[in-house]
């Protein structure tokens, strides 16, 4: 019986268009946990061992997660930002699930509308389907091999396909770049990337929305220079790369996931909307 389980699942990982719909869907119900604890007056909320806050709509929205993609995909791995997670069992390039049931919950706290719900399957270390919901927006972006976004209300689902907008990053503009950087996170590093930019504006934008907009052809830039994990960046980053954007590590190389020596930290990352300028930037004589 749990060999034919996990079969089935392996077989369902393939299909990565299904596996964008189905995220996003899950995502899209979870929203109404979000919203519900928004119709508090107050929030409760306690700080972290990395003094980050975690209020108690993350712990029942991946719970909710953790509990759909368990029924949708047997035994799959998954790493989890609340919960004890089976990452420890991972081995060099397998699939695995990425759940981050609140990104942004500092703006979530301040009841900004700038947070979002992620769950991504990454494999051989690179993001390969995403979905970013952002239920205080009614926005969901989602990704396989095409990226599209759409509208859904918190608690709903995906509309039918016709209302998907599919997601292409911009070309890079010749007279300076939009770029977003963290609205709560803002470091030296970052102003210094700035500096050596040709910057038309620069905008502050909570959580993996900023993937999202890179996607969108809305800016061209994200550098992030101070910590984050795999699951803050894993949903929004297969959202980017399937709109022609790139995320790369100071080494020029996307970035991994399924880094277990670092227990699933990202060091130093900038995500590009024109992943084709780079290239051919970087094959110039
Ligand atoms: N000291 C730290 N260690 C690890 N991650 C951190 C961190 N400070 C911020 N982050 C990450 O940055 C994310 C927020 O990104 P942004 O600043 O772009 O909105 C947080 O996501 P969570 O809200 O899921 O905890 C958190 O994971
Ligand atoms: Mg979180």
């Amino acid at each position: 019986m749990a060999a034919e389980k996990i079969f089935q699942s392996a077989g369902a990982l393939d299909d990565i268009e299904n596996l964008a719909r189905l995220f996003a869907n899950i995502a899209v119900a979870a929203g109404a946990l979000a919203m519900e604890t928004l119709a508090n007056p107050n929030i409760a909320s306690r700080l972290k061992g990395d003094t980050s806050p975690v209020t108690e709509a993350d712990e029942r929205i991946e719970a909710y997660l953790l509990r759909e993609l368990e029924a949708a995909l047997p035994g799959v791995p998954f790493l989890a930002e609340e919960s004890v997670s089976r990452g420890a069992t991972l081995g060099a390039g397998d699939a695995f699930l990425l759940i981050d049931p609140i990104d942004g919950t500092r703006e979530f706290l301040a009841r900004s509308t700038e947070f979002t719900i992620n769950v991504a399957l990454a494999e051989k270390n690179a993001p390969r389907v995403g979905a970013v919901y952002a239920p205080a927006q009614g926005r969901v972006w989602f990704a396989g091999a095409h990226g599209y976004e759409a509208r859904a209300v918190p608690g709903g689902s995906l509309p039918p396909s016709q209302d998907w907008r599919p997601l292409r990053a911009r070309p890079r503009p010749a007279d300076g770049l939009v770029a977003l950087i963290s609205k709560s996170h803002l470091d030296e590093a970052t102003k210094a990337f700035l500096s050596r930019q040709r910057i038309a504006r620069s905008a502050p934008v909570g959580s993996s929305i900023k993937f999202c907009l890179l996607a969108n052809g809305e800016a061209d830039v994200y550098p992030r220079f101070g910590p984050t994990m795999e699951w803050d960046t894993a949903a929004g980053d297969a959202v980017l790369r399937s709109a022609g954007g790139v995320t790369l590590d100071p080494d020029g190389a996307p970035l991994r996931y399924g880094k277990k020596a670092d227990d699933y930290r990202n060091g130093p990352f900038v995500a590009w909307a024109d992943a084709a300028a780079l290239k051919a930037a970087a094959t110039l004589p």
